[in-house]
């Protein structure tokens, strides 16, 4: 299922994820969970994800704190804050897509329980709010951390509106979302 939801945002163009950028940043910038977040949990787009950047600097430019994850060696998730796209640096992690990471001083993951809305990434998600992500493992383990917690974010993964299906696979681990947004506008579960 991954490889088949990837090689369709293979077939985007940059004009496609261009447009993307602008409907998604437009349509997440009307949840009220956004409006009233004083730190957002987001993370810059890669590849063929609807962008993001048009998004993060909307948010920074309302006076949100603005949060990015950087890659652990064990997947998990450290964080630092987004300062403009001049704060980001280009970091090569073997056998993945370069990711654009937080420059800037290191938070440590538990700096994600300062979120009050986690914008997470994806390549799916289904009626029920089950997202299916690339198999790292990362967002689960920050869903897990911030159940363990006790802090209840929004969740919300950005997606394509073809990557909204009607059913995934589920496993013990997976936790649903709250909401989905596409271009085409917001989803709640
Ligand atoms: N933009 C973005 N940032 C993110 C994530 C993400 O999904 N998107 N992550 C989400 O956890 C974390 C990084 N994890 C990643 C995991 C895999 C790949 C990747 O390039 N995977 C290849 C396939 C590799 C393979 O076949 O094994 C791909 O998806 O094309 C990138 C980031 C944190 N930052
Ligand atoms: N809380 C956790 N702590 C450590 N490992 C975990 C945790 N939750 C899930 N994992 C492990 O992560 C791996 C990937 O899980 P899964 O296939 O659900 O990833 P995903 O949801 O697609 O990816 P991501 O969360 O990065 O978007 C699995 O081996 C799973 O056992």
């Amino acid at each position: 299922m991954r490889r088949e939801f990837l090689r369709v945002r293979n077939a985007l163009t940059e004009d496609d994820i261009r447009e993307t950028e602008r409907d998604v940043a437009r349509r997440a910038l009307e949840l009220d969970e956004l409006a009233k977040a004083r730190t957002v949990a987001a993370y810059v787009s890669v590849g063929g994800e609807p962008g993001t950047g048009a998004l993060l600097d909307a948010l920074r430019a309302r006076g949100t704190r603005v949060l990015l994850p950087a890659l652990l060696p064990d997947n998990d998730l450290d964080w630092g804050a987004y300062d403009g796209a001049a704060s980001l640096t280009t970091v090569r992690h073997p056998g993945k897509m370069a990711l654009l990471e937080p420059g800037g001083e290191r938070l440590g993951p538990a700096a994600v329980l300062e979120a009050d809305v986690v914008l997470l990434p994806g390549l799916a998600v289904d009626a029920r709010g089950m997202r299916l992500g690339r198999g790292g493992g990362s967002y689960d383990r920050v869903l897990a951390r911030l159940e363990a917690a006790g802090v209840r974010p929004a969740l919300v993964v950005l997606l394509h509106d073809s990557e909204v299906v009607a059913h995934l696979p589920q496993e013990a681990h997976d936790k649903a979302v709250d909401a989905v947004v596409t271009p085409s506008g917001v989803r709640r579960f």
